[in-house]
C-alpha cells in the first residue's frame, strides 16, 4: 500500500521558532506543509496572512498546502500564490471553503491559471455530493474532521462515512482527486483514514505536540509497518 502523504499544519508550530519547524518538516518524511490562514469572520478564530506564508516559503523546501479558511477567497488567492504556494520548483495547492465560494467555478479558474493545484474544503455539514459538478476543475478534496477554527479538536467519526462517499463520487466520474482529512488525526484513528479512501492526513497536535515531532511524522506515514524487532544474533 502507497503511504499516505502527511501535511503537517503549522497552526500547531512554534511561532516563536517558526524557522525551525520549518526546517525540521524539510528535514522530515513529511510530503508537504499545510498553512492554515484564518480571518476571525469565516471561522471564529484569526491565524496568519501572506507575510508569514512568505515567511515559510522562504525557508520551506516542500509545498505548500495554503487552506483559506476566509471569506471572498477570491480576493487573496493571486497573493497568496505569490507567497510561495505557486513556486515554481515546488508549486503547491491553494484550497477554498465551498461554503465561502458564491462562484465556485471561476474561483477555482483563478487558481488554475497561478498554476497552483486546486482544492476544495467542506466543512462537517456540507455534503460530499455538492461536488458533484465540480469534479473536473478540482485536484483535491479537503474534509474537514472538526469544526474549522482551532487545532487541538476532537475528530467527528462521521467523517469516514464521508471519505467512503466521495471515494465513490469520484470512482463514478473517473476522476482522481486526492481526498484530504483535517482535523483530530492521530495514530489512533490514520489506519481507518487511510482504509476509507484517505489520500492525505493534515497533522498539527499530533505531530507539534510530541516529544518527536520527527518521529510523530515518520509513524504517521508508516503507520501500517510493524515496528522493527530486537533480534538478537547469535
Ligand atoms: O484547519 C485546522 C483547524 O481549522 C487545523 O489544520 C486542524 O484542526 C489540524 O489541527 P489538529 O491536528 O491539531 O486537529
Amino acid at each position: 500500500m502507497t503511504p499516505p502523504l502527511i501535511a503537517p499544519s503549522i497552526l500547531a508550530a512554534d511561532f516563536a521558532n517558526l524557522q525551525r519547524d520549518i526546517e525540521l518538516i524539510n528535514r522530515s518524511e513529511a510530503d508537504w506543509i499545510h498553512v492554515d490562514v484564518m480571518d476571525g469572520v469565516f471561522v471564529p478564530n484569526i491565524s496568519f496572512g501572506i507575510p508569514v506564508c512568505e515567511a515559510v516559503n522562504k525557508h520551506a523546501l516542500k509545498p505548500l498546502d495554503v487552506h483559506l479558511m476566509i471569506v471572498q477567497p477570491e480576493r487573496y488567492i493571486d497573493a497568496f500564490a505569490r507567497a510561495g504556494a505557486a513556486h515554481p520548483d515546488r508549486p503547491g495547492t491553494i484550497l477554498v471553503h465551498y461554503e465561502a465560494c458564491t462562484h465556485l467555478h471561476r474561483t477555482l479558474t483563478q487558481i488554475r491559471e497561478t498554476g497552483c493545484r486546486t482544492g476544495v474544503a467542506l466543512n462537517p455539514h456540507t455534503p460530499v455530493e455538492l461536488l458533484a459538478d465540480s469534479l473536473d476543475e478540482i485536484d483535491q478534496v479537503l474534509l474537514m474532521s472538526v469544526n474549522p477554527g482551532f487545532g487541538g479538536q476532537s475528530f467527528i467519526p462521521h467523517t469516514l462515512q464521508k471519505i467512503r462517499k466521495l471515494r465513490h463520487l469520484l470512482a463514478s466520474a473517473g476522476k482522481t482527486a486526492l481526498i484530504e482529512i483535517d482535523g483530530g488525526v492521530g495514530t489512533e484513528n490514520i489506519a481507518e483514514l487511510v482504509e476509507a479512501g484517505a489520500d492525505v492526513l493534515v497533522a498539527g497536535s499530533s505531530v507539534f505536540r510530541a516529544s518527536d515531532p520527527t518521529e510523530a511524522i515518520h509513524t504517521l506515514k508508516f503507520f501500517n509497518q510493524t515496528a522493527p524487532q530486537n533480534v538478537r544474533l547469535a
